[in-house]
């Protein structure tokens, strides 16, 4: 039942290997997304999901392997270089300043500066297109943030992860990793969260979720990826399981080919 994903890869992950010091963080890992698929990245506390996001997003660059974009190979070293090969990342602190307004938020770093070039040298922004496009970025994801100009800190949970959702998709996102997007939201506001996610989905934007919540997971979801000290020991589709297999795949209890030792 792969809802959304077409066949088109959007993302290879292909061998990523990444140390700290003495500590494999990971050991070979390889998987793929495909366009518009929602696939779970799950794992127990210190499997490695953290750093895999880091090496996709251009924190961590992995010491082996490889990141392929659209079946071509990228360089992912830096944030802005996996904001321009299309993956945005939704951190679970959103990396929002929670007294800018909406409208300053998407634009954070990227503001639209003035097309007149004096006004543009003097450092102007074009504030109302910015309104303008942040406005088509909200509509796009059928959003009810009560107006352009409030503040953050004034939003709800799921209205916050809807903006932070809304600042990926609008700077032309194939991919767009969240992590623990709902951990903090109560059940309504999760359920719109996952609501967003589908949507977005449907829009043909493929999404890398981290949970914790195997109902989330199983509601949400095309396909799990688990992590297992650092090793991919599943990569299994929704429709192919059950919470508490999910569960037993995470804690290393099912029936899996044991990973190989440090
Ligand atoms: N910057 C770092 N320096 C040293 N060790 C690190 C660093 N980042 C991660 N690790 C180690 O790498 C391993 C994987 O950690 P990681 O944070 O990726 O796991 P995780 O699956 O995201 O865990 P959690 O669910 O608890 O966030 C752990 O043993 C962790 O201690």
């Amino acid at each position: 039942m792969v809802r959304n994903a077409l066949s088109q890869t959007i993302l290879e992950v292909r061998n990523i290997s990444k140390r700290f010091g003495g500590v494999r963080a990971l050991r070979d890992v390889s998987f793929t997304i495909s366009k518009g698929e929602v696939v779970g990245l799950l794992g127990d506390n210190g499997a490695g999901k953290s750093t895999l996001v880091r090496c996709i997003s251009g924190i961590h660059p992995p010491d082996e392997g490889q990141v392929l974009i659209a079946n071509k190979e990228v360089n992912l070293d830096t944030p802005m270089a996996a904001r321009n090969a299309g993956v945005e990342t939704v951190f679970q602190d959103l990396a929002m300043v929670p007294e800018f307004n909406v409208v300053e938020n998407l634009y954070l770093n990227r503001e639209i500066r003035s097309a007149n070039p004096l006004l543009r040298w003097m450092g102007w922004l074009d504030t109302r297109a910015m309104a303008r496009r942040c406005q088509k970025s909200l509509n796009r994801l059928n959003s009810r943030i009560p107006s352009l100009y409030e503040k953050i800190e004034n939003l709800s949970g799921g209205q916050r992860q809807a903006v932070a959702i809304a600042r990926a998709v609008s700077w032309g996102a194939e991919l767009v990793i969240m992590d623990e997007p709902t951990a903090a939201l109560g059940v309504e506001q999760s359920a719109q969260v996952n609501d967003l996610i589908k949507l977005i989905s449907s829009q043909g934007v493929a999404v890398l979720l981290i949970s914790h919540n195997m109902q989330h997971v199983i509601e949400t979801c095309d396909r799990a990826v688990v992590l297992y000290q650092g090793q991919c020991s599943a990569d299994v589709a929704i429709e192919d399981v059950d919470k508490n297999r999910l569960v037993s795949m995470i804690t290393g209890a099912a029936d899996l080919p044991l990973p190989e030792s440090a």
